[in-house]
């Protein structure tokens, strides 16, 4: 991107420039340099998020494109003009603040409070015309505030005044708006509204650069994020490209899986717990697919077993989490049904294991030979959350495999599954006679063979 040498007008920046450009800032607090070689484009009609682990440097960020903070090295200009320079007046008309700390000194209502947007607005004589009054109920009325616009701001809860002054930002009507944790009180309804009416106010024209703690708000509403750890940008881009479970292990020191919303399909991130690997040996092979599959991954895996899954789809949700978690994935391409090498390999899996688990799949023809190579399973353990009698999977050939499952087999419930695999691996019978398990898989044999 060049950079234009024109100066703005009226909050618009040079011909193709970005309406925020950060190059290359130091910033120093205390004696202390917080951020160094930070540089930051933001084009108009962005939402960015800033997101980083705790005294990352966000707010200081923010404060110093606000023009609240002159840099020690470089320069931010908003709409070409540099922020540091501008008098505070024409400062306040191109940016907004919602700050992080909510509390304020003075005892305003809450419709005072709003109307203080306007003062950049105001003639010299602090004229207030129709359109500043139009501001900010409109302001109001868009943050949910107007029920509370009698009430003295110092007596509102938390959140009632984080709304508060996001609406006193919306009456400045600024072209850029700054928001330093802006659902940090909220519940989360208002979490959701909020976001979602910056993300409204960006597709309206203007432009917000927010610092969020929630890496799921954030990835879901922001267009761009700004990884910021160490003094510096850590990653920059969309969000499935900035959030990454190597970016976040190195950024927050956290083991965390990166997977898809199942509803939203926004990218999502689960930060899992600290888990000591534990000291349990012996192999589980485990079949799942759409979900089923993740949180008995996990705990097997944390637990010590060394866990295999298949034969699974790539790109189910069960792949992505296996792949997290260092877990032996047997797949088949998307959409695709198992072949025969995948057969091959998940018999191999199933044959090595000391318990194979089946988790809460659908009974179909996508998990049939799955459910078939499970029947060599030495032991067995099948997880149902829902009552198999009350599935309707009558006379299907998945039902028929999945039955003979369930004459061999330990069923429990999905939080049993460790300790039954615990119990399986130990040597701890299953329900199942070995009278039954031969009987079983000579059935299954003879099934196979059949089709
Ligand atoms: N006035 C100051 N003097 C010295 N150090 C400061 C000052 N203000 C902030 N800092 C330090 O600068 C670092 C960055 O703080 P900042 O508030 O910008 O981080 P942050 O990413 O917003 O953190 P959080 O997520 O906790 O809100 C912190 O280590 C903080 O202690």
């Amino acid at each position: 991107m060049t950079r234009g040498n024109g100066s703005a007008r009226g909050g618009t920046p040079p011909d193709g420039d970005p309406l925020v450009r950060a190059s290359d800032l130091r910033i120093d607090l205390g004696g202390t340099t917080i951020l160094d070689g930070v540089s930051l484009d933001v084009d108009t009609g962005t939402f960015v998020g800033l997101i980083g682990p705790n005294g990352a440097g966000k707010t200081t960020l923010l404060r110093a494109l606000n023009g609240a903070l002159t840099p020690a090295l470089g320069r931010v200009e908003v709409a070409g003009e540099r922020i540091d320079r501008l008098g505070s007046k024409a400062a306040s008309r191109l940016v907004a603040t919602v700050p992080q700390d909510t509390s304020v000194s003075f005892d305003f209502d809450a419709r005072e409070t709003v109307r203080m947007g306007r003062t950049p607005h105001l003639s010299r004589f602090g004229g207030w015309s129709d359109e500043d009054s139009a501001a900010v109920e409109r302001a109001m009325e868009r943050t949910d505030v107007t029920g509370l616009a009698d009430r003295a701001v110092t007596g509102l809860s938390g959140g009632e005044r984080q709304r508060v002054l996001i609406a006193r930002a919306l009456a400045q009507a600024t072209p850029l708006l700054l928001l330093d944790e802006p659902t940090a009180s909220l519940d989360i309804n208002h979490q959701v509204r909020t976001l979602e009416l910056v993300s409204e106010l960006v597709a309206e024209g203007k432009t917000a650069v927010a610092a969020i703690h929630d890496l799921n708000l954030a990835a879901h509403y922001c267009d761009e994020l700004v990884l910021l750890s160490g003094g510096g940008v850590v990653a920059a881009g969309p969000p499935a490209e900035v959030l990454t479970e190597a970016n976040l292990e190195g950024a927050f020191d956290a083991n965390a899986v990166v997977s898809r919303h199942p509803v939203t399909g926004s990218v999502y991130v689960t930060a899992l717990p600290e888990t000591r690997a534990g000291d349990a040996e012996g192999r589980v092979h485990v079949v799942g697919g759409g979900g089923t599959a993740a949180r008995h991954l996990y705990l097997l895996s944390a637990a010590g077993y060394d866990v295999s899954v298949g034969a699974l789809n790539e790109g189910d949700t069960d792949t992505e989490t296996a792949r997290s978690l260092g877990v032996d994935a047997v797949t088949v391409p998307p959409f695709s049904s198992v072949d025969s090498a995948a057969r091959d390999a998940v018999a191999d899996r199933i044959e090595r294991a000391d318990c194979v688990v089946v988790a809460d799949v659908e009974v179909g023809r996508g998990n049939l030979a799955n459910l078939r190579a499970a029947a060599d399973a030495d032991s067995l353990v099948l997880v149902e959350e829902r009552p198999f009698a009350e599935r309707n999977y009558a006379g299907t050939e998945g039902e028929r495999a999945y039955e003979r499952l369930r004459a061999r087999g330990t069923v429990v419930s999905a939080g049993d599954v460790l300790a039954a695999v615990t119990a399986a691996v130990e040597g701890e019978a299953t329900d199942a006679t070995s009278e039954e398990r031969t009987e079983a898989r000579e059935a299954s044999q003879s099934d196979s063979s059949a089709t």
